[in-house]
């Protein structure tokens, strides 16, 4: 058996036509969305992710704004391009591009970033708001993992999901996203200090690897016909990506997410979706505030909101 192909360019490319259209209808009434990225060094990796959301926004009709600085940066002079882009009104989101180089506090950055603002879903406010189901931007890679799974039809609901990796970017908040009552997964989250993590794997309907370890998810830890996504990337000495899904891992799941061109693309349209329902939101709050009706306050954002309260979801 040969697993079916999880097609993130492809299911990326739909998500971004449609964007197309929302974008229209803010302009038209006035909102221009505009992302900024603050980007710190020089790692060649961080400047083509960056350069990527940037042919993006620019696909979809999004305005760009760049803050680039070198690798000496200080702590001040990030916060200080941090601050300049909440204030800045033609920048309606925005994200720093992780990770900062060494010595720099990361969370600190984080902190300070506006949380109406916040592209990445990552200000502690909008991961608050993530536990408490309410609305708000949704980590990138989670939630594009959540959408690619969902536009190939795999079944979610009731599945087993082993995550490997406990980064702020994907493993420390999918877990959220997948047992909220839409999704009804159950989710074990590993690291590489799991022990029998063969053991755990083998339980999994569906494996989320993200722990930047090259292939450490091989053939005889998979499940027959699991899906497995590969959201790791490390690099062999020609520059050539390498995942933590094992080549023959195709052999044996039902689903596999190819690296390049799974996870990325999607990763790099929810950031586009973030920053549309952020402008969205912003318009439906003035519109309010103006006194149009159809302005909507927000709620719950998952479906969730027939659970006994937010305290007894389970
Ligand atoms: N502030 C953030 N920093 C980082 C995030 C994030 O979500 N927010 N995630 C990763 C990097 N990342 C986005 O920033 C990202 C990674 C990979 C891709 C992508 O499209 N990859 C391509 C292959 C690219 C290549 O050849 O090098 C693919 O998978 O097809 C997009 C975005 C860490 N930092």
């Amino acid at each position: 058996m040969t697993a079916q192909i999880l097609d993130g360019k492809a299911t990326a490319a739909a998500i971004k036509s449609d964007l197309v259209a929302r974008v229209e209808a803010l302009k038209a009434k006035g909102v221009h969305p505009g992302l900024g990225t603050v980007l710190v060094g020089d790692d060649p990796g961080s400047k083509w992710y960056v350069a990527g959301k940037h042919r993006d926004c620019a696909e979809v009709g999004i305005a760009s704004i760049r803050r680039d600085l070198p690798e000496t940066a200080t702590q001040e002079e990030i916060e200080a391009a941090v601050r300049e882009l909440n204030e800045d009104p033609a920048c309606t989101g925005y994200i720093v591009q992780l990770p900062l180089p060494k010595g720099v506090d990361t969370n600190r950055v984080l902190e300070l970033i506006d949380p109406a603002k916040d592209a990445d879903g990552l200000h502690p406010t909008n991961l608050g708001r993530l536990v408490l189901n309410e609305t708000g931007p949704l980590p990138c890679t989670p939630q594009g993992i959540i959408q690619l799974l969902r536009h190939h039809g795999v079944e979610i609901n009731g599945a087993h999901v082993v995550v490997v990796g406990r980064g702020i970017t994907v493993g420390r908040s999918i877990g959220l996203l997948l047992t909220r009552r839409s999704e009804n997964a159950t989710v074990t989250l590993c690291h590489t200090g799991t022990r029998d993590l063969p053991g755990l794997l083998r339980q999994a309907d569906i494996i989320v690897a993200a722990a930047g370890v090259r292939h450490l998810i091989k053939a005889e830890d998979v499940k027959p016909g699991a899906a497995v996504l590969d959201v790791g990337v490390s690099r062999d000495e020609h520059g050539k990506i390498a995942g933590d899904v094992h080549p023959d891992v195709t052999e044996v799941a039902g689903w596999i997410s190819p690296n390049p061109g799974g996870v990325g693309p999607m990763t790099r349209a929810q950031l586009l979706v973030n920053v549309v329902e952020a402008a969205e939101r912003a318009a439906k709050a003035a519109d309010a505030s103006s006194g149009d009706s159809t302005g909507n306050g927000g709620g719950a954002n998952d479906g969730d909101s027939g659970d006994a309260g937010a305290g007894h979801a389970g």
